[in-house]
């Protein structure tokens, strides 16, 4: 049901999706009001609101960034106290299929929220989850920090840095309480089957209790920093509180490879990993049944993928009660547990 006595406003954009699912619930928790911007005509998409059990705890609405008057509207009526920015176009490499979509959606999108708040709603606190593909080309074995110059190399990473420097003029020229959050990879439960964390544990899951042809990956040799994503939406809130606006990094400051994911992942679900070959020709067999867990194919082998990068979460944990992120083991774990719970109920198509 939803709360009508809380006394505080979030509008969070992007809902349906795995960040914004995570952090309503954990408004849901502290109190508050919470409105759900989605777009219309995206299939099956309240499945996360639906495991979280907040369906009907969170108040929908039809909002396409696109539109600025949509958006003023919304934020006119609503005056919210707080607006987390989660929606856009996410997968880095559709951005180079997509490159005007990807532009549209995130540089304008975000454009026109900054207009809607400086001029209906001012005293409205803005966060815009970044990431960190802005730094791009940089190759460094430092953790990168707030600091760091930008480099993108994707129109993705584009998207996101000019996103990313609007706000920072809102905050300046305007005085508006405006932040990014420079998201490093994170993964969990929720995250969406394109991405490879999802793809590795929905199909180990099929595996263990199916068999089948094995999963085609990119690169094993590919590696992020990632962390669960309900650690990072957790602390979300408590950035937007702070006294004054600035950008955080959110990242753990360790870099695990695919090839360690796949690895972790396929002990959690009962297998015994091994890998065979190199570059494109890499498998990864389960040695107790001999099944075919995985193989390389150039389909998903990004010949431009960003390099590997490591984040300082440095700042976030000294301004905030931020303790750091769960191990790689820990999402693994966590992801598998859902996919084969998801499987043995028949909710598969997720
Ligand atoms: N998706 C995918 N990636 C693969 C595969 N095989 C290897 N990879 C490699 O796995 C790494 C992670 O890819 P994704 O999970 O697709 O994420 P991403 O491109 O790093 O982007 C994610 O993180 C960014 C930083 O937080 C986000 O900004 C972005 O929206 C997304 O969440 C990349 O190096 C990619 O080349 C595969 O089969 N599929």
């Amino acid at each position: 049901m939803v709360n009508k006595k809380a006394v505080k406003t979030a509008l969070v954009l992007g809902i349906s999706g795995q960040d914004g699912s995570l952090l309503a619930t954990s408004l849901l928790k502290e109190g508050w009001r919470v409105v759900g911007g989605t777009r219309r005509g995206i299939v099956n998409k309240y499945w996360r609101l639906d495991e979280l059990g907040i369906f009907d705890q969170v108040e929908l609405v039809n909002i396409n960034l696109q539109e600025p008057h949509m958006v003023l509207d919304i934020v006119r009526e609503l005056q919210p106290n707080h607006i987390y920015h989660l929606a856009g176009e996410s997968f880095v490499e559709d951005s180079f299929h997509l490159p005007r979509v990807t532009m549209e959606a995130n540089y304008f999108g975000t454009l026109n929220l900054l207009e809607a708040i400086r001029t209906s709603s001012s005293e409205t606190r803005l966060f815009f989850a970044s990431s960190s593909e802005v730094f791009g080309s940089t190759v460094s074995k430092e953790a990168l920090d707030e600091k760091t110059p930008f480099r993108p190399i994707n129109p993705y990473g584009i998207s996101k840095l000019a996103a990313q420097q609007l706000v920072e003029i809102y905050r300046e020229r305007y005085g508006l309480y405006a932040l990014s959050g420079i998201m490093f990879n994170h993964e969990g439960p929720m995250r969406a089957r394109n991405f490879v964390t999802r793809k590795i544990s929905f199909n180990l899951a099929r595996l263990k209790m199916e068999g089948g042809t094995p999963m085609q990956l990119g690169n094993f040799d590919a590696a992020r920093d990632w962390g669960l994503a309900s650690d990072y939406t957790m602390v979300m809130p408590e950035v937007l509180e702070l006294k004054e606006a600035q950008d955080f990094v959110f990242a753990t400051g360790k870099l695990s490879t695919v090839r360690e994911f796949l690895s972790l992942a396929a002990e959690a679900v009962g297998f015994v990993p091994v890998f065979e070959g190199k570059g494109l020709f890499s498998v990864c067999l389960d040695r107790s049944s001999g099944l075919k867990l995985a193989e390389v194919s150039e389909k998903y082998f990004r010949n431009f993928d960003t390099p590997p990068h490591k984040g300082s979460p440095a700042r976030l944990l000294k301004m905030t009660k931020f303790s750091g992120s769960h191990d790689v083991s820990v999402i693994a774990t966590q992801m598998i547990e859902a996919d084969l719970h998801r499987r043995k109920i028949g909710h598969v198509d997720v």
